[in-house]
C-alpha cells in the first residue's frame, strides 16, 4: 500500500476477525472500521470481550481468523515492527499505571526518555505542555499518592499522549471515578481528540457518560458485534438486546457471567 493510501485508510479496520483466548472463541465475525478523527465507544457488558478487542489492536493478541489493520497497516507479528506500531497508539489502561516513586512530571517524561533521544530541556518542555493539556501544570512535582483519583487519571492521560500518538485507546477510563471527575475526563478525551486531531476508541460499560462525546458506538455481546452506528441510533433502537443493555437489566437476551475468568489460564 502507498503512503497516501495508508493515510486515507480508517484508523482501525477489522475484517472477518475471530479472537480466541484460552482455547475458547471470545469474539467472531468482527467487521469494524473506525474513521480517522472520530471517537468510537465500544460498549458491552462485563466479560463480553471489549478488552480482548483492544488486545487485538495493540497486537497483544493475534486474530485466529481475519485481518486487523491499524493506522493503515496490518498489525505486524514481528516484535520489532510491533513496537514501532505501538508508539503510534496511546493507551490509557484501567489502573493508571503511574509509578509511585516518580512525580507526575517524571511519569510523563518516562515514555519520552525511553523512546526518544530528545535533550533534557526539550523533554521538560514537552512534559510541561502535556501537563497543560490536561489542566494540571501545578501538579508537576506531586507524587501519585498526593493526587486525587481524577488528577491521577489526568496524569496518566498526559503520559499516554506524551509521544503524540495518532490513535488513543482507553480501557474503562472512568473506573473508580466519581461523577464530577468522570465528566472532567470525558471532556478532556473529547477536547484532546479534537485539538490534537486524534482518533479515539473508548472501551467502557459507562454508556451514559461516554455516548455524549462519541461519534460512533459499537456494542458487543454474546461473542459478536450486535450494534454499530451513531449514539442517536443506539438510543433510538428498540432491539430487546440493546434495550436490556442500555437499561442495565439483568434478564434478557444478553447472558451474563457465562464463563467465569477464574476458570481460564
Ligand atoms: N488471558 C486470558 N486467557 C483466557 N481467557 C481470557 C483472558 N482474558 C480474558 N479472557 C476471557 O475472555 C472473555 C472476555 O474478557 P474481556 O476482558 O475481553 O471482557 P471485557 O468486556 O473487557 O470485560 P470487563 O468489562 O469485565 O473488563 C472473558 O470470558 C474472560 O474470562
Amino acid at each position: 500500500m502507498t503512503d497516501a493510501a495508508a493515510n486515507d485508510a480508517p484508523a482501525v479496520r477489522l475484517a472477518g476477525v475471530r479472537l480466541d483466548r484460552g482455547g475458547r472463541t471470545i469474539l467472531s465475525g468482527i467487521d469494524l472500521a473506525v474513521p480517522r478523527g472520530s471517537i468510537t465507544a465500544v460498549l458491552g457488558p462485563s466479560g463480553s470481550g471489549k478488552s480482548t478487542l483492544l488486545a487485538a489492536l495493540t497486537g497483544e493478541l493475534a486474530p485466529a481468523a481475519g485481518t486487523v489493520e491499524v493506522l493503515g497497516q496490518p498489525v505486524p507479528r514481528r516484535q520489532r515492527e510491533l513496537l514501532a506500531l505501538r508508539k503510534g497508539i496511546g493507551v490509557l489502561l484501567q489502573g493508571n499505571g503511574l509509578l509511585t516513586d516518580l512525580t507526575a512530571a517524571e511519569n510523563i517524561a518516562l515514555p519520552l526518555r525511553t523512546h526518544t533521544r530528545l535533550p533534557r530541556e526539550v523533554i521538560d518542555r514537552l512534559v510541561e505542555m502535556k501537563l497543560h493539556a490536561v489542566g494540571l501544570r501545578a501538579a508537576a512535582d506531586l507524587y501519585p499518592r498526593e493526587l486525587s483519583g481524577g488528577m491521577a487519571r489526568r496524569v496518566a492521560l498526559a503520559r499516554a499522549i506524551a509521544l503524540d500518538p495518532p490513535l488513543m485507546v482507553y480501557d474503562e477510563p472512568l473506573t473508580g471515578l466519581d461523577p464530577i471527575a468522570s465528566g472532567v475526563i470525558m471532556n478532556l478525551v473529547s477536547e484532546l481528540n479534537d485539538r490534537l486531531g486524534l482518533t479515539s476508541i473508548i472501551v467502557t460499560h459507562h454508556v451514559h457518560e461516554t455516548l455524549p462525546i462519541a461519534d460512533r458506538a459499537v456494542v458487543i455481546a454474546n461473542g459478536r458485534i450486535v450494534f454499530s452506528g451513531t449514539p442517536d441510533e443506539l438510543q433510538a433502537s428498540d432491539d430487546p438486546l440493546l434495550r436490556q443493555f442500555l437499561r442495565g437489566e439483568p434478564d434478557g437476551p444478553i447472558a451474563f457471567d457465562s464463563a467465569p475468568r477464574a476458570e481460564v489460564a
